[in-house]
């Protein structure tokens, strides 16, 4: 019945899509019950096609009731068959085991087999089929067919259609060898397929193409009904594995009535949405989705990829994990691998996501502690735990939604309330300040626009169409309201309203003032007004004299309140109460009693010594003390250094001294200078000490022998030189010929400053600019 059902949909399908030609998957044994043998193939080395994590007797229990999901099949019995390495071999057991199957499936009466396994080669399917006679499933096979069971809307019977279509092509090969030709039920093939004249996989693409195109136009439309009721709600995507719960979760957030959680794999294949408001007020669509299963082929999953296109750009991702069951842990990495298949990029599951342990109420949930993440614990049926949830989600979708929390001071009559309310903005009631209602709303940044929005269109409705504005403008600059409304006075009777606008002067020759005259409608007395002062000259206060104009207003617009209801700020006049500014003051008028001295006064005093300059009454200002303590550094540094250089004009003076009557060293340190006696010598014998003595009597005697001679020699140089002098002033001696004598074309003699290379390099310059000039060489003996 149900492949009878499956031919029917597809049928209609590919009659929708124009090509009645390809049928899709065998539906030969679409008409009978089937009592279905559930194989687990167990990998007993090495990781095999199942996690790890899993047990075999729980994916065994998890393909029975994929079985029994199926309107006509029932799993009459059930069994764990070891594998070797893997189940991707030719033949997946040996003859042993296959004869053990054989034998069990003839005292169970099994009238088709279901080997646990994503999905069987057709070499597997065929070889299978021919052992045992009877028609051979996967897990693709049965959750296509309980797909095909429980779809209901167009997208989810698109989806399933794009998903065999991968599966027929791997198989077109198989199809054309002689063995399989004409049998391909076998390989869950229509007959059809086998009989295609032409490219089969040319119509396979082109039926892929066809179904992708409708499938993207049903996602569209769908996608525009959702947005079209309210796109500022934040989307909650629920998702988790197959039966974890997550109808009942929406059902309990939103208290959708139309869902009705089943105790069913695959019991929910299409995408509901049901809005919840949320503590904050803002209200959220709650999506319920088709659950996962471990061990599916990837195209099946992606064939699904419009239906879970929601999840990608969720404001909050809800993973709910059924902990009641032994395998939630690998059940939780199979959801979080298919999530990153279908595109949910990393940063959205760590940031995004809600963990959430569902079915705590159940036996074997009790103990599960995951300490990885910060799961909310919860059970659907009693109801535990879900006002955490509900403050985790509003808290999650605050922050997804960037939503701030903005504090309303209304006016107890401004229409801008009921405008609140109608959008359920409030969810706390305001409270009364005077003649003010303060609100404390949770708004998007799209929805403060919205208000701004609102809150400006509603002053402009009070403007009463008719009214029309006019501006007087070039009027002279100092001129104020009262002279203006003096000079133009009496008003006509239809002027409601005025308001001045001064000269902004930082405009200097182009600065004017303006009026603006609010009439109450198009009037005569408004084309008077303007025959009278268009081309007035008008004369301030001052003397400045101005054409003044007149002409319609450019903006139209008035004010966003009425002039009368504007509040003075507040911070008006608060300056003159300010303690830091009454400080300034008071220092300021201490200032001003202080004389300022002009520029020479100061240079005067800066002349005057410190003393007589601090007596001075006046304002020192930083720059003049800024010159004073220069000029009082400058002064004193100038007496140190006089002060060492005295010094050390008196150590010179001592030391010549002191060189002229040195001893010997030996004698200097006996001698001591008047000092303490060294160490040594106090140690020193007698006899030593003699001697010493005696060394430094007679040193004592050299010297003023020494320095008796030097007198002496002294004494006879000066009197030689006086008597040369007379000598010289009675016959002056001829001046020495060879003193004067200029040698011309010499070489200067190099300063002791130049080295011989740099005299030569002067001498080099010289010869290139001056053939004539010697040049002195390196081995050139001193000119004589
Ligand atoms: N004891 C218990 N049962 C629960 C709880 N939550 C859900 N269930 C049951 O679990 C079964 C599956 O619930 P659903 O809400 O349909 O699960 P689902 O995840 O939507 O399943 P699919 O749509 O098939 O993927 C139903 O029989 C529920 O009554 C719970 O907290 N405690
Ligand atoms: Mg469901």
């Amino acid at each position: 019945m149900i492949f009878r059902r499956i031919s029917q949909l597809i049928s209609f399908r590919s009659f929708s899509i124009g090509r009645p030609d390809v049928a899709t998957t065998s539906s030969k044994f679409a008409n009978e019950r089937w009592s279905v043998l559930v194989v687990h193939p167990k990998v007993r080395w090495g990781s095999g096609s199942a996690s790890v994590l899993k047990q075999a007797d729980r994916q065994l229990e998890e393909a029975v009731a994929l079985v029994n999901n199926l309107p006509n099949m029932i799993a009459v019995d059930s069994l764990i068959m070891p594998v070797d390495y893997n189940t991707k071999r030719k033949s997946i057991w040996a003859a042993g085991n296959l004869e053990k199957l054989v034998t069990r499936r003839e005292a169970a009466r099994a009238t088709a087999l279901m080997i646990n396994v994503d999905v069987l080669s057709p070499s597997q399917q065929e070889k299978l089929f021919r052992i045992f006679e009877v028609p051979i499933f996967d897990r693709y096979n049965i959750v296509l067919s309980t797909f095909k069971e429980f779809a209901q809307t167009d997208e989810a019977q698109l989806q399933i259609a794009l998903a065999e279509i991968p599966y027929i092509k791997h198989r077109i090969h198989a199809l054309s060898s002689k063995r399989l030709h004409s049998r391909p039920e076998i390989l869950h093939i229509e007959q059809q397929y086998a009989e295609v004249e032409g490219d089969l996989n040319e119509i396979l693409r082109k039926k892929e193409q066809d179904l992708r195109r409708d499938l993207k136009e049903s996602t569209r439309k769908s996608s525009e009904s959702i947005k079209s009721k309210n796109s500022s709600d934040a989307v909650v995507a629920v998702v988790g594995y197959t039966n974890s719960g997550k109808t009942s979760l929406v059902k309990r957030l939103t208290g959708a009535s139309s869902l009705t959680p089943k105790n069913q794999l695959f019991a929910t294949l299409d995408t509901t949405r049901h809005v919840a408001k949320l503590p904050s007020g803002r209200s959220a669509v709650f999506t319920d989705t088709i659950g996962f299963l471990s061990d599916l082929p990837m195209h099946l999953i992606t064939a699904f990829e419009a239906t879970l296109a929601h999840v990608k750009s969720a404001d909050v991702i809800i993973h709910l994990r059924d902990v009641s069951n032994p395998d939630w842990k690998a059940q939780e990495e199979d959801v979080v691998a298919t999530l990153k298949s279908i595109g949910v990029a990393e940063n959205v599951l760590t940031e995004r996501m809600i963990t959430v342990d569902n079915k705590i109420d159940k036996e074997g949930a009790e103990n599960i502690a995951d300490a990885t993440t910060k799961s909310i614990r919860i059970s659907c049926k009693t109801g535990d735990g879900m006002q955490d949830l509900i403050d985790r989600i509003n808290q999650k979708v605050t922050i997804a939604t960037k939503c701030k929390t903005i504090r309303l001071r209304l006016d107890v009559r401004s229409p801008v309330i009921e405008w609140l309310y109608h959008n359920e903005f409030v969810v706390v009631e305001p409270v009364a300040d005077g003649n003010n209602l303060i609100f404390d709303v949770v708004m998007s940044e799209s929805e403060i626009g919205r208000f701004r929005k609102k809150m400006s269109s509603r002053s402009e409705k009070r403007e009463s169409p008719d009214q029309v504005k006019v501006a007087l403008r070039r009027l002279p600059k100092y001129m104020t309201e009262k002279e203006v409304l003096e000079q133009i006075s009496p008003l006509p009777e239809e002027v409601i309203d005025t308001y001045f606008l001064p000269a902004n002067l930082a405009f200097d020759h182009a600065a004017y003032a303006t009026l603006i005259l609010l009439f109450s409608e198009y009037c005569d007395s408004m084309m008077d007004f303007e025959r009278r002062f268009d081309g007035y000259i008008f004369v301030d206060s001052r003397g400045n004299d101005s054409t003044a104009v007149v002409e319609a207003s450019v903006n139209q617009n008035f004010a966003k309140c009425d002039r009368p209801r504007i509040k003075e700020d507040s911070r008006v006049g608060a300056i003159l109460t300010d303690t830091y500014y009454l400080e300034f003051c008071k220092k300021l008028e201490k200032e001003k009693s202080i004389p300022i001295m002009t520029l020479e006064q100061q240079i005067r005093k800066l002349n005057q010594p410190e003393d007589i300059r601090t007596q001075i009454d006046h304002l020192e200002t930083p720059l003049v003390k800024y010159f004073l303590e220069k000029e009082t550094g400058r002064r004193r540094e100038g007496e140190a250094r006089k002060q060492r250089r005295d010094f050390r004009k008196a150590e010179k003076q001592k030391n010549v001294l002191d060189v002229l009557m040195k001893p010997t060293v030996a004698a200097s340190t006996a001698s001591t200078s008047g000092g303490p006696p060294r160490k040594e010598n106090k140690e020193m014998t007698d006899r030593e000490r003699e001697k010493l003595e005696k060394i430094e009597a007679k040193k004592k005697e050299r010297n003023a022998l020494r320095k008796q001679r030097f007198l002496e020699d002294r004494k006879k140089k000066q009197q030689e030189e006086r008597e040369g002098r007379g000598d010289a002033a009675e016959n002056p001696k001829p001046p020495r010929e060879h003193k004067k004598k200029e040698r011309p074309g010499r070489a200067p003699r190099p300063s002791p400053a130049k080295t011989l290379s740099e005299q030569q390099g002067e001498d080099w310059i010289k010869k290139l600019t001056d053939p004539k000039a010697a040049i002195k060489k390196k081995h050139d003996s001193p000119p004589k």
